[in-house]
């Protein structure tokens, strides 16, 4: 993967009126990468990549694609962009095939194209039905499979996911995987859930409250769950040991009436904590190291960024 973005922001902001929802954020999705775009409701997803797509301007801070300033190449850069937004406008009463029909012809492209987006999609089958019989999963792959006809470079596509059955989830992940690996395309897709990007994603940007509180390789983030390790302490009462031991409990948090979280720093603290207790004369039943999901520490990483 090369180290060129093809999505860059630099300290982009956006206001609502008198309300700010973005401040300051700096995108940069790498070519070839499955950039995961990951944020709770509202924290300003849809607004960036409407920004991304020229769809509303910002105030202040620019948006580079494929190197070029958006302002000022709009027209040349959104061609080698495909996007799906919002659900997918389809005419229910027409085939996939006839729905793709409508935009091939519109756009002047190859015959022969619509055919070979079907494939692609996994809906070769499916092609002559009529859209209003298509799963919602089979819907937003039409979808996609429009975003794709002109054959873009770059696939922005917002919560590509939202609504569909775990299947669906599945086979959107698969189409996503096939499209980085076999056709080369770089993809930046958001959603607010971290179970649905974990699995696809190469590199992940996290925003909460209109900021980038993370922005890096998926591995990156999974470092940082492992720097996250917590010592679960299970003994009689949780407030006894932590006014016991204040030096080496002082930073727990208790959460129960006899158990105890704390940071994990090494094998020798778990030695001398199992020591202090005991010569405390506090019963210890059980003493181990968690990890927490890369659920919690996303949650722990949008939940400490303050509102602004
Ligand atoms: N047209 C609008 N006018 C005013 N406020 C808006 C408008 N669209 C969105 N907002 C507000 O901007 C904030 C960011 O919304 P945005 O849709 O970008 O968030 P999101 O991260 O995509 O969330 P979701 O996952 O719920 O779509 C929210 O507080 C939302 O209420």
């Amino acid at each position: 993967m090369s180290s060129i973005s093809l999505v860059e922001t630099n300290q982009l902001s956006f206001s609502y009126g008198a309300r700010s929802i973005l401040h300051d954020v700096s995108l940069a999705v790498p070519k070839g990468s499955i950039y995961g775009f990951l944020g709770p409701n509202g924290a300003g997803k849809s607004t960036t990549l409407r920004l991304l797509l020229g769809l509303l301007q910002a105030p202040a801070g620019t948006v580079r694609l494929f190197g070029h300033d958006l302002a000022r190449h709009r027209v040349a850069l959104l061609t080698r962009v495909g996007a799906l937004i919002e659900n997918p406008s389809l005419y229910d009463h027409l085939s996939g095939h006839a729905n793709l029909e409508v935009t091939r012809t519109l756009r002047g492209l190859a015959r022969g194209r619509s055919e070979e987006v079907l494939a692609l999609v996994g809906l070769t089958e499916a092609a002559h039905r009529p859209v209003r019989e298509y799963s919602l999963g089979m819907r937003q792959r039409l979808g996609l499979g429009l975003a794709l006809l002109p054959d873009p470079d770059l696939l922005i596509l917002d919560e590509p996911t939202n609504g569909l059955d775990p299947n669906g989830i599945i086979d959107m992940r698969e189409l996503l995987r096939r499209l980085q690996r076999e056709q080369g395309k770089t993809i930046l897709l958001s959603s607010h859930l971290i179970s649905e990007i974990e699995r696809v994603a190469t590199h992940v940007g996290i925003i909460q409250h209109g900021r980038l509180v993370f922005q890096g390789h998926m591995a990156e983030l999974q470092n940082r769950q492992r720097d996250n390790q917590q010592l679960l302490i299970e003994t009689d009462s949780a407030d006894t040991c932590r006014n016991l031991l204040p030096a080496a409990l002082g930073r727990a948090r208790v959460t129960g009436a006899g158990t105890l979280l704390l940071p994990y720093e090494s094998r020798e603290q778990v030695a001398e904590l199992a020591r202090q207790l005991v010569a405390a004369g506090q019963p210890l039943y059980h003493i181990s190291c968690q990890q927490p999901t890369l659920e919690e520490t996303f949650l722990q990483l949008t939940e400490t960024t303050p509102t602004p």
